[in-house]
């Protein structure tokens, strides 16, 4: 056991969890070699902890969210909570602050992947997106952006595309920007048992055609087709609506007439969520910060000052530590020996 686990004073974060499963694993002795190739073995970490545990321990042990989950939070009026995720590590962050909704949004092509629209987005680029959120987010409803034309040249290209991004990209359902035009699509999607979330008010994946990422349904007129395009989409079976960038009360008033959850960004206080981009709230992403974001936090800032410390203790010595990132010989024998070996040998010019 001591071997296997070489505990270190502070078990902390991760290593606490793998530590503390040890036991456990190492009771079972193998009495062949066949059930000995099946057999767990404890993973065997030198590293320290990380000095700050990133892991509440409650968050682990939360339930997997389904369809009814947030179908059960909207019947009860409690607000939904989405964030996007792009990747394995923001997937954890979004199982690790317990949202409801993990979104792998498109996004990403500008947050991931320094694009500066969603227009290039791929299926395939989608898929390996999402495989990667799925192996870090395994309890958040995992929703997945279907990208610009992967679902307009025909509900059966649709819904092999949406099949795709089930079954190679393991997500959970898709989303679909539009309204009234694309109702057949949805209803298509929706009847092979895919749940659809469908996306309006500003549809980024119309960026070029509405002139840039502007507010929507700012007029009664331009509102009301907003509100028949959230009517279309409830009635082809979408589960859920992203509502972007309109006034207030369009958001309110359009979630009032659904009995689907709507989840805002940019649509006020009173739809039935609340969407952000991850990197947009996280203060990483800084190209643009839309209006409608709150930053709760500026980690793009420390995360250059961490970058720039460890270049300047590189650069004056100060980094590795001779004892604490460092390894020893297995004997001062040993080390003595080596040090003789090399004397044998000269450098090369
Ligand atoms: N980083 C990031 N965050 C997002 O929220 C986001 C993306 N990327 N990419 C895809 C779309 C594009 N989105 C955006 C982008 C910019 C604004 C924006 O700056 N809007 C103006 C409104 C201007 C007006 O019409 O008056 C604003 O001032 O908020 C809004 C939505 C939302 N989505
Ligand atoms: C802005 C959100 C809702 C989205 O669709 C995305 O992240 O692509």
């Amino acid at each position: 056991m001591s071997q296997l686990i070489r505990a270190p004073l502070r078990r902390t974060g991760w290593l606490a969890c793998v530590s503390s499963l040890a036991p456990r694993l190492q009771v079972v002795v193998a009495p062949s070699s066949r059930s000995l190739a099946l057999t767990p073995k404890p993973r065997h970490y030198s590293s320290r902890p990380i000095e700050t545990p990133t892991v509440p321990t409650a968050s682990e042990a939360r339930k997997k969210v389904t369809i009814q989950t947030i179908a059960s939070l909207y019947r009860k009026k409690t607000p939904i909570t989405m964030v996007t995720a792009f990747d394995y590590p923001t997937g954890i962050l979004a199982d690790r602050g317990h949202c409801d909704i993990c979104l792998v949004g498109d996004s990403l092509a500008m947050v991931a992947l320094g694009y500066d629209s969603t227009a290039m987005l791929t299926v395939h680029d989608m898929i390996h997106h999402s495989n990667a959120v799925a192996r870090g987010c395994t309890k958040a409803f995992r929703v997945v952006d279907m990208p610009t034309g992967s679902y307009q040249i025909s509900p059966e290209e649709a819904l092999t595309n949406a099949f795709r991004l089930v079954k190679e990209g393991r997500a959970e359902a898709v989303k679909v920007e539009g309204g009234v035009e694309i109702a057949d699509t949805v209803r298509r999607i929706v009847q092979a048992g895919i749940p659809v979330m469908g996306h309006i008010g500003l549809k980024p994946q119309h960026e070029t055609a509405l002139g840039g990422f502007k507010i929507q349904g700012k007029t009664a007129k331009k509102a009301e087709i907003i509100l028949q395009d959230a009517l279309a989409l409830q009635e082809a079976g979408c589960f859920s609506l992203v509502i972007e960038c309109v006034p207030s009360q369009v958001g309110e008033t359009i979630t009032q007439l659904l009995h689907i959850p709507t989840i805002g960004i940019g649509a006020g206080a009173h739809t039935s969520g609340q969407v952000l981009v991850n990197m947009d709230m996280l203060g990483i992403f800084d190209r643009f910060v839309p209006k409608f974001c709150k930053v709760y936090g500026h980690f793009g800032r420390d995360m250059a000052k961490a970058v720039e410390q460890y270049c300047t203790e590189v650069r004056n010595g100060q980094f590795p530590d001779p004892e604490s990132h460092s390894y020893a010989m297995a004997s001062p024998k040993e080390q003595e020996e080596w040090a003789a070996i090399a004397k044998n040998y000269t450098r090369n010019a």
